[in-house]
């Protein structure tokens, strides 16, 4: 007899997703496996991915050939205290996602060291071979005054020095940590300076992304500044095509891409020209790739290439980049309504302080606790 265990988490854009998983109860039991679109796919048994419950991973199953690092994200765990489970290399964790940028969020406010390697937070990552994420963010204790430390690092394993979607989901997990539902407000020392995300009534989280670092050298870019020391609208060929670009930094760098009106954002060959702008020797540091569709003065359509990460469904940085590009660009008004494939975020540059805020959701995916690998 085949057993369901789980039934699969799906999302609207399934490819982005991993498989859900059924486990054999039992050496005489047979698994069945539920894809991503929620079909039973055959019987027998290759352990595809992380959702498996641990009162079945002992003992001798069909799938003792698991080849996935054994992460384990149990659905029915109310634990409320995801402290991090240093001993015998399993690491607790929480699964978040802002409008389907999804995040492992681990708990190190014991230490001021990342509590797992940049290597292992990138197996995590792995969206076949581990949890599945685009980065793993670590709360440490704060410095200088602030309430808490965030670091990140992304799937590829690299550092980046800020997330605009990871630090609403962080502030969703300090909340859940310090078991609070009241809004408040969170000061946040990231490598990119201090970040304020505020929990607001309604379950967004509004967050003070600070200033826009405009200065070419700061992004940074070598591209020859256009204006005041910035470079907006240069020219750029990169796969034969001479693009019009605006670099900004929200901390982390981003070349942003205004097209045409007429040009459909979704007809570009994303994976074929994301990572020609990644790593194009004018972006020392890599860069984060907008494109976007000005819909509107105040309603932008993008799709992003992400350094180190690569096409995610959402970046915050990115919405606040491209609104400021917009702006410089003569294109957009301060506050915009930016869509992107994971849903919308309403970003703001506001004039009194030159600061950007994003507004948006973080959601809990779920919990789970995974097997470390060296
Ligand atoms: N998705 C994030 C940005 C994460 C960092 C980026 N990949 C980088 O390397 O700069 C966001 O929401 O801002």
């Amino acid at each position: 007899m085949a057993t369901v265990v789980h039934a699969p988490l799906t999302g609207r854009l399934s490819g982005f997703r991993t498989n859900a998983v059924a486990a054999p109860a039992s050496s005489s039991t047979k698994c069945s496996i539920v894809n991503a679109s929620g079909k039973i796919g055959f019987s027998g048994c290759t352990l595809k991915s992380n959702l498996v419950s641990p009162s079945l991973r002992t003992g001798p199953t069909a799938c003792s050939s698991v080849r996935v690092a054994a992460m384990v994200a149990d659905l029915k765990t109310k634990s409320t205290a995801p402290e991090v489970a240093a001993s015998e290399n399993l690491l607790r964790f929480v699964k978040y996602h802002g409008l389907g940028n999804d995040f492992i969020l681990v708990d190190n406010r014991k230490s001021s060291t990342l509590c797992i390697s940049p290597e292992q937070a990138a197996t995590l990552c792995d969206r076949n071979f581990g949890v599945g994420g685009d980065g793993v963010i670590f709360v440490l204790p704060g410095v200088n005054g602030s309430d808490y430390t965030m670091r990140i690092i992304n799937s590829d394993g690299s550092e980046p020095e800020m997330c605009g979607n990871g630090i609403r989901c962080m502030a969703k997990f300090i909340a859940e940590l310090e078991g609070t539902t009241e809004p408040r407000s969170y000061k946040i020392d990231t490598l990119a300076g201090l970040i304020v995300p505020e929990l607001m009534p309604d379950g967004q989280v509004c967050v003070d992304m600070g200033p826009p670092i405009l200065e070419a050298k700061q992004v940074p870019t070598t591209l020859e500044p256009t204006r005041d020391g910035a470079v907006i609208k240069a020219p750029l060929v990169v796969a034969g095509r001479s693009w019009s670009v605006t670099c900004v930094s929200m901390g982390n760098p981003h070349c942003v891409v205004l097209l045409d009106a007429s040009e459909d954002v979704y007809s570009l060959p994303l994976a074929e020209i994301g990572p020609l702008f990644e790593k194009n020797e004018v972006f020392p540091a890599r860069i984060n790739t907008e494109f976007v569709q000005v819909l509107s003065s105040s309603h932008l359509r993008m799709r992003v290439w992400e350094r180190g990460a690569g096409p995610t469904l959402a970046c915050g940085t990115g919405a606040c980049a491209l609104v400021v590009a917009a702006v410089l660009e003569g294109r957009a008004e301060r506050s915009c309504l930016v869509e992107l494939p994971g849903g919308p975020l309403q970003i703001e540059w506001r004039e009194s302080d030159n600061h950007v805020y994003m507004t948006g959701p973080a959601q809990i995916a779920f919990r789970g606790t995974a097997y470390l690998y060296s």
